[in-house]
């Protein structure tokens, strides 16, 4: 998987997707996000790491207004996804999560078949006109998560009748399936055997060709494979963030050297 990597000059270019500027996040009087300000690129793949607690699952969720759903969470600063501001007040958070997909740690495929699995986001936002439409979207999300073949014959089966591995790429092709911009994955092959996380990391490899993707990872093997761009968090504040290969092998700060060399975390 060397080849994936992409040059310096190469990402240089890459336009911004996604600005976030001062960013604080408090949980009731836990101040978990510390002014964190970071581009992130488009179509790359951009790795959260840090030692346990240090805010990166708090970050990822500000980036598709999750963190609306816990009551003590307030998030200051300002965070842009294409120049717009997404906790404007004419944002609607329901139409920004189609737009900003995300895929969690252990597969939580809904009580439906596997077809109702994928077809669920093109419906409620009614993103297709009829039954051959969503049929077809249906088939290339599953397509695109690298597992159409494998369930084909059987879409009416429950997706919770599947294995592990199976199962986080059907979140993965449920993701996909609403045609988002940026897909944000929180530790999403830390419940899959190396041989599912092996097929989940090419797919996060495939997929940085049409998205924007976001992933924390506490594999710090899992951020040199697959990302491109890699941010250190340490105790709620960003340290360092930049080329992958640059962190892992010349990190600036003496916090981001302990942590990618096993002294702390
Ligand atoms: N729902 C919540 N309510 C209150 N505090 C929370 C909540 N979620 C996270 N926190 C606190 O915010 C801080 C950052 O937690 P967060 O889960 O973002 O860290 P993390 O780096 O993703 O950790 P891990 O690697 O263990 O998943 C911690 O102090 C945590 O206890």
């Amino acid at each position: 998987m060397t080849n994936m990597r992409m040059t310096d000059a190469q990402t240089q270019k890459r336009e911004i997707k996604i600005a976030a500027r001062d960013v604080d996040v408090f949980y009731g009087d836990t101040h978990a996000i510390k002014n964190v300000s970071v581009d992130i690129a488009d179509n790359m793949v951009t790795a959260f790491i840090g030692p346990s607690g240090c805010g990166k699952s708090t970050f990822l969720r500000c980036l598709n207004r999750m963190n609306d759903t816990i009551d003590i969470a307030r998030i200051e600063g300002r965070i842009e996804i294409d120049g717009e501001d997404i906790y404007a007040a004419a944002v609607d958070p329901v139409l920004l999560r189609a737009r900003v997909g995300m895929v969690f740690q252990k597969p939580n495929p809904f009580p439906k078949s596997i077809y109702d699995n994928v077809a669920y986001g093109p419906r409620i936002h009614g993103l297709v006109n009829n039954k051959a439409e969503l049929d077809d979207v249906v088939e290339q999300s599953l397509r695109r998560a690298a597992m159409w073949d494998e369930v084909k014959d059987r879409l009416d089966q429950p997706g919770t009748g599947l294995s592990g591995g199976q199962q986080q790429r059907l979140c993965i092709a449920r993701a996909i399936a609403t045609a988002p911009e940026v897909l944000l994955m929180d530790e999403p092959c830390s419940a899959l055997d190396p041989i599912a996380t092996a097929q989940i990391e090419e797919l996060i490899d495939e997929l940085r060709s049409n998205y924007s993707v976001v992933i924390v990872t506490h594999s710090m093997q899992q951020a040199a494979r697959v990302s491109q761009r890699t941010a250190f968090f340490h105790l709620g504040t960003l340290v360092e963030y930049g080329e992958t290969t640059q962190i892992f092998t010349n990190p600036e700060d003496q916090r981001t050297q302990d942590y990618i060399t096993g002294r702390f975390g």
